[in-house]
């Protein structure tokens, strides 16, 4: 028989309360055993010692920038990101252009995806006609065709009746409703958190309440309309209100992303224009409480709101350049060295915040390695360390902040669909 017979790793996976050395056998694209001491003539074998065997990582918050901006970042070259960052499945962001509002888009996307079989993309619909907050998309026919969740992120949808409705029309699909909570008025053109040092460095400041006022409406339409994902949550008070929120029974969920886990305003430092994200970086006593709401439940997610950008739009005036990191290829090592080896969160808990709630919260039928489960695998390398280097990302998106620094916990193989689609070795393994 054919397949792939993974030997000597650890599994870790939550969904079957499973953290023990088996192996596990992949055929027909599905894990077809797991248990000790397989033998099957025939597959391909690995020796996996050292290596830990988790159910494909799978990041609901990603910008692939195409159609419209494919100097940032493409279909492909996002694709082929997410799976040396360890990642079997990404959702993108309808923030493209023309944006994905409509059932072709939501097609086009798929269809590109499909060409270049790197790993699944799963297609975000817009809210609104454009993102501009007025006119309902529909949601209807883009969940039908393969939209896995709806979102204007990016922007914000300002006008509550307007959320509102979205929420009935994709409650009625049983589909979850992204926000992106920013006040923009309370923004009001700032470029960093606000705070002393943005008053020292110079820069018009974006104060917590930019967050929070929205995060505190959309409890309030949730618990009357319908269930929300609340995107890139930042500042200790936007978690306050959800843990009270969650504590009430709203129907409501969140998510977090690495770079608020662990840096702050401090990483601005001399205008670095890679620290300048939407929202900003906040303060140390944020980054403490979303670590405290990581373990208690409150954060739901980990994501990674990957937003490539070229050069020409970073490198500018801090106050002119784009907003967002890319964050597909750092993702998985930043968190393993920064969380789970400090002993911050077991390495169960990493998981299922990247693999096993977002399949739930989004019904994607993913993040499991129970038997006849689709073979989407991320092995992780614990013992290998080295340096981020971006020169070397798959993404077109160089902006980040954590170039250079020296992590372990690096992705060994990712496996989709039961096709190895990236090794260290080999790169990423492209369709023949
Ligand atoms: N996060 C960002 O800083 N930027 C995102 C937009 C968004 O996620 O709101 C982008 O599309 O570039
Ligand atoms: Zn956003
Ligand atoms: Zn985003």
């Amino acid at each position: 028989m054919s397949g792939l017979l993974l030997k000597n790793g650890t599994v870790v996976d939550p969904s079957q309360g499973l953290h023990k050395k088996l192996d596990l056998l992949v055929a027909d694209g599905k894990v077809a055993e797991l248990k000790e001491n397989i033998s099957a003539d025939g597959a391909e074998v690995y020796d996996l010692q050292d290596k830990i065997i988790a159910p494909g990582l799978i990041d609901m918050h990603v910008h692939l920038r195409e159609p419209g901006q494919e100097e940032k970042e493409t279909i492909k070259t996002g694709s082929k990101a997410a799976a040396a960052g360890g990642f079997t499945s990404i959702a993108c962001m309808a923030n493209t252009d023309p944006p994905a509002d409509d059932v072709s888009l939501i097609k086009h996307i798929q269809e590109v995806a499909r060409r270049h079989g790197i790993v699944n993309v799963l297609p975000i619909g817009a809210c609104t006609i454009g993102l501009r907050g007025e006119f309902i998309t529909q949601i209807g026919e883009m969940q039908r065709f393969g939209a896995v969740a709806f979102s204007d992120d990016g922007q914000p949808i300002a006008n509550a009746q307007v959320l509102r409705k979205v929420l009935e029309y994709a409650g009625m699909f049983n589909s979850v409703v992204i926000s992106h909570c920013e006040d923009k008025t309370l923004t009001n053109g700032g470029s960093m958190n606000e705070s002393a040092l943005s008053t020292k460095l110079g820069l018009p400041g974006i104060p917590i309440a930019s967050e929070t006022t929205m995060v505190a409406r959309d409890i309030e339409i949730a618990k009357n309309f319908g269930r929300i994902h609340l995107a890139h949550i930042s500042a200790k008070a936007s978690l306050d209100l959800v843990r009270q929120a969650k504590k009430l029974g709203a129907p409501i969920t969140c998510e977090t992303a690495p770079h608020y886990l662990l840096l702050t305003e401090e990483a601005v430092g001399a205008y670095s224009t890679n620290a300048k994200m939407s929202p900003p970086l906040r303060q140390e006593a944020d980054r403490l409480a979303l670590l405290a709401a990581l373990q208690d439940g409150t954060i739901d997610i980990i994501a990674t709101d990957h937003a490539p950008h070229t050069l020409d739009d970073k490198r500018v005036e801090f106050n002119l350049a784009s907003f967002g990191i890319s964050g597909l290829e750092t993702a998985l090592p930043l968190l393993y060295t920064h969380l789970v080896q400090t002993g911050l969160l077991t390495i169960d808990r990493l998981v299922e915040l990247m693999s096993v709630n977002p399949a739930k919260i989004f019904a994607l039928d993913k993040g499991t390695l129970k038997i006849g489960a689709a073979a989407d695998i991320t092995v992780i390398d614990t013992q290998l360390t080295k340096k981020v280097d971006k020169t070397k990302f798959y993404s077109k998106g160089k902006n980040t902040p954590f170039d250079g620094w020296e992590l372990g916990g690096w992705a060994a193989m990712t496996i989709v669909g039961g096709q190895i689609k990236y090794t260290p070795e080999k790169g990423v393994w492209l369709k023949t």
